[in-house]
């Protein structure tokens, strides 16, 4: 019996998971791998101010940052012609051929439109084939995440691989529960721990072709759904020009359809050094009063006495250990060196989260919608 042709399609790998899961932490300790060199990355943003991309060590061609939108929602257009670009730009040699692509998702994605775009495109399903979706699964948040958000429950249905990161923050208890909780929701999926961010490509590699046939009833449904959502529009999910870019351009405005219309971003920025002792008292109050409903909080800060942009992260009532970068950056909303903090929040007036911050920092963030 003569064997099937081999797929020569470059695999797309759908990396999803819910605000702060640990998404852009997994993709920086992937890339770093020899073996992941020739992976194109396109990074979707949600917010006006993107921080991700300055927190992924790959600075090439190959980093493409989709930040018109939300990718599930309004960012299609953007996704196909970026896939396409890069095929186009690796025909005519102008970056090295690329084995795989990797899309890191916002955190409040839904993994089925991203899949059905890839699917029925012709041009794009001709020449890449989606290999999967991996769902980073944050251990400490995951419950309340799971009982909140149906953004979180259909990223967990819908993976073909669950990271479950994190994993050295909660003992072996809370991690089982969350196991379990997992697999009433995808029995099918391997699972692999994570500690401290560390994974290695084995991680995502071989996923498979997607195949919905292969996950709950209910996944079929959503992409059923999707089919039928793009028969009835019919029209182009973005409209005017190319509107993905490299970064370092100007971003555009964001724009959210799907999701819960009480769930919002804006950023604060403060226009001079912050003093750090401040910010923190500030912050941490923020934390402890309104966690619940600080989905995300993520930033790059201009501290006094410290030359390097120092990054914040908070999911929920959790703020993690500070880091920074190697260098501010030289282009886009953060060259100038002011501190700017992205918020994604439900249910949470930016006008107290500004009030709070400004009185312990000692100067009013101005803020941005
Ligand atoms: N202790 C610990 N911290 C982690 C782990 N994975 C991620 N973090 C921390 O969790 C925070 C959020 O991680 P990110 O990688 O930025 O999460 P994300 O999913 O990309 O966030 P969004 O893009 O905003 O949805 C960061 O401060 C990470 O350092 C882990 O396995 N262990």
């Amino acid at each position: 019996m003569s064997q099937p042709a081999a797929d020569r399609r470059v695999p797309v790998m759908v990396l999803t998971g819910f605000l702060g899961a640990g998404k852009t932490t997994l993709l920086n300790r992937l890339l770093r791998d020899p073996s992941m060199s020739r992976t194109a990355v396109l990074i979707n943003e949600f917010g006006e101010i993107g921080v991700d991309h300055h927190l992924v060590s790959k600075v090439d061609d190959s980093l493409v940052v989709l930040d018109s939108g939300c990718i599930c929602c309004s960012v299609q257009g953007d996704l196909l012609r970026a896939l396409k670009d890069v095929f186009q730009r690796g025909v005519r040699r102008e970056i090295d051929p690329v084995e795989r692509v990797l899309i890191e998702t916002t955190g409040l994605a839904d993994p089925a439109p991203i899949i059905h775009t890839l699917m029925q495109d012709f041009f794009v399903s001709a020449r890449f084939r989606c290999d999967g979706v991996i769902t980073a699964v944050d251990a400490t948040h995951a419950p309340a995440q799971l009982d909140r958000h149906r953004e979180a429950v259909r990223q967990v249905a819908m993976a073909d691989r669950l990271l479950l990161t994190k994993c050295d923050l909660v003992d072996a208890a809370e991690r089982t529960a969350v196991i379990d909780r997992l697999r009433t929701l995808n029995p099918g999926a391997p699972l692999i721990e994570v500690f401290d961010g560390v994974v290695g490509p084995e991680a995502i590699e071989a996923c498979g072709i997607y195949d919905p046939g292969s996950k709950l009833p209910d996944v079929e449904v959503w992409l059923g759904e999707e089919a039928a959502r793009a028969r009835a529009q019919r029209t182009p999910a973005v409209t005017g020009p190319a509107a993905w870019r490299r970064p370092g351009a100007a971003p555009a405005a964001t724009q959210s359809v799907r999701h819960d219309a009480d769930v919002r971003s804006f950023v604060l920025s403060f226009d001079e050094p912050l003093d750090w002792l401040g910010f923190s008292e500030g912050l941490s109050l923020l934390l402890q009063v309104y966690g619940e409903r600080l989905l995300r909080v993520k930033g790059l800060l201009n501290v006094s006495g410290d030359p390097l942009p120092r990054i914040v992260q908070c999911v929920q009532h959790v703020g993690y250990p500070p880091a920074s970068l190697p260098a501010w950056p030289e282009s886009g909303p953060y060259a100038d060196r002011r501190s700017r903090l992205v918020f994604i929040v439900r249910d949470l007036p930016q006008e107290e989260v500004a009030n709070i911050l400004g009185s312990l920092c000692g100067q009013l963030p101005v803020t941005q919608a």
